[in-house]
């Protein structure tokens, strides 16, 4: 089976501009994709060229193997969109925009019907069949243009931002809807500027930025690119047992040296004493960045935290001290997000 969505060296001008600047990009057939980046990045120029609404200006684009200009209708076909723009026919019932819709991609008529109402009954306003598009809530438009783009069954299903302006309990509607298409088979491409969301549900994402690929990967691949923050609280009799063990960690805790007996005081003071950095060992564990005391804890600054974790505690351990508790506080795909659009715009 060809692979879903298959582009390369895909450019698309606009005068002057160039909103794809030679984009390669492959999405498996039975993938979660997400599609992320800065407003101006070129995500629904990306689609548009897929379901044809705009054309390329270099590189080649297919679904399924059927090139979107050469075989259009095959690729069109086998996609369905729920677009950023309410696109809609407004003097119909919702029901009959369906029907139409299917209609128009050669379902008979007697199953439109069947399928419009299946569909309107998945994202649950098959009650709503009879109103008008314009008489429906924001989030019932949402959910409409989501049916629409179910009409046809498709096997490509692409979500241009469907969460836009939704509130928090139809948005988690929503996402167990993709979801469980999902599940069956079906291929999704998202866009969104919701992070979490692309976190919660894709397989794999592609960050763009100003036409190009900046990186594909899963998101958790991603987040372990970002600094993780491991913080450790030792038994506090231990610590107050030890005192200069406490300031001397503290002090070597690789922050730069920053660290200060005073610090380390503090943290006798308030009571909540419970916090002994194993200093050297620590920072010689592979991956670690540095080992500070904050607000009475051990913060140990290392790539992949999940990974280093373990070996945080057995430095502890060797050193004779007790964990009491551990938190692993993760850099957040946004945060990584963020980051790498940043860097990319600071090389212009
Ligand atoms: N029809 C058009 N004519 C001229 N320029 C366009 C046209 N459509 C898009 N552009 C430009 O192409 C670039 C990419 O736009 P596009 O809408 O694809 O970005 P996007 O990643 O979808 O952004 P957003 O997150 O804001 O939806 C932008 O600079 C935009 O202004």
């Amino acid at each position: 089976m060809p692979p879903a969505i298959e582009t390369t060296d895909l450019v698309k001008e606009y005068g002057d501009l160039r909103a794809l600047d030679g984009l390669s990009l492959r999405v498996e057939e039975g993938e979660f994709f997400g599609l992320l980046g800065p407003n101006g990045a070129g995500k629904t120029t990306f689609i548009n060229i897929l379901v044809g609404l705009a054309r390329k200006s270099g590189g080649e684009a297919r679904v399924f193997g059927h090139d979107v200009v050469e075989d259009y209708q095959q690729a069109r076909d086998a996609i369905g969109l729920a677009p950023q723009e309410f696109n809609v026919d407004r003097f119909f019932p919702i029901i009959e925009v369906l029907e139409h819709k299917a209609g128009y991609h050669g379902v008979p008529p007697e199953e439109a019907t069947e399928r419009a109402e299946r569909a309107l009954e998945r994202v649950g306003i098959l009650h709503k069949r009879d109103e008008r598009f314009d008489w429906l809530s924001g989030g019932m438009k949402r959910r409409f243009l989501l049916a629409r783009a179910l009409v046809t069954d498709p096997d490509l299903l692409i979500l241009d931002e469907p969460t836009a302006g939704v509130d928090v309990q139809l948005r988690h509607d929503l996402w167990d809807v993709v979801r469980q298409l999902n599940d069956e088979g079906t291929t999704i491409l998202l866009t969104t500027h919701y992070i979490e969301e692309a976190e919660r549900l894709c397989d794999r994402v592609a960050i763009l930025n100003e036409g190009s690929k900046l990186d594909v990967s899963t998101p958790e691949e991603l987040m372990g690119r970002g600094t993780d923050t491991i913080y450790v609280r030792v038994r506090e009799e231990q610590a107050a047992a030890e005192p200069e063990r406490v300031a001397a960690a503290a002090t070597a805790g690789g922050d730069g040296g920053q660290r200060t007996e005073a610090d380390a005081g503090a943290i006798d003071a308030d009571g909540t004493a419970a916090n002994v950095p194993a200093g050297d060992r620590l920072t010689a564990i592979d991956g670690v960045q540095s080992a500070t005391v904050e607000d009475g804890r051990l913060a140990v600054r290392a790539r992949n935290g999940g990974a280093t974790a373990p070996d945080v505690l057995n430095a502890l351990e060797a050193e004779g001290y007790e964990i009491a508790d551990l938190e692993i506080s993760r850099t957040s795909l946004e945060e990584i997000f963020v980051e790498m659009t940043n860097r990319e715009r600071g090389d212009r």
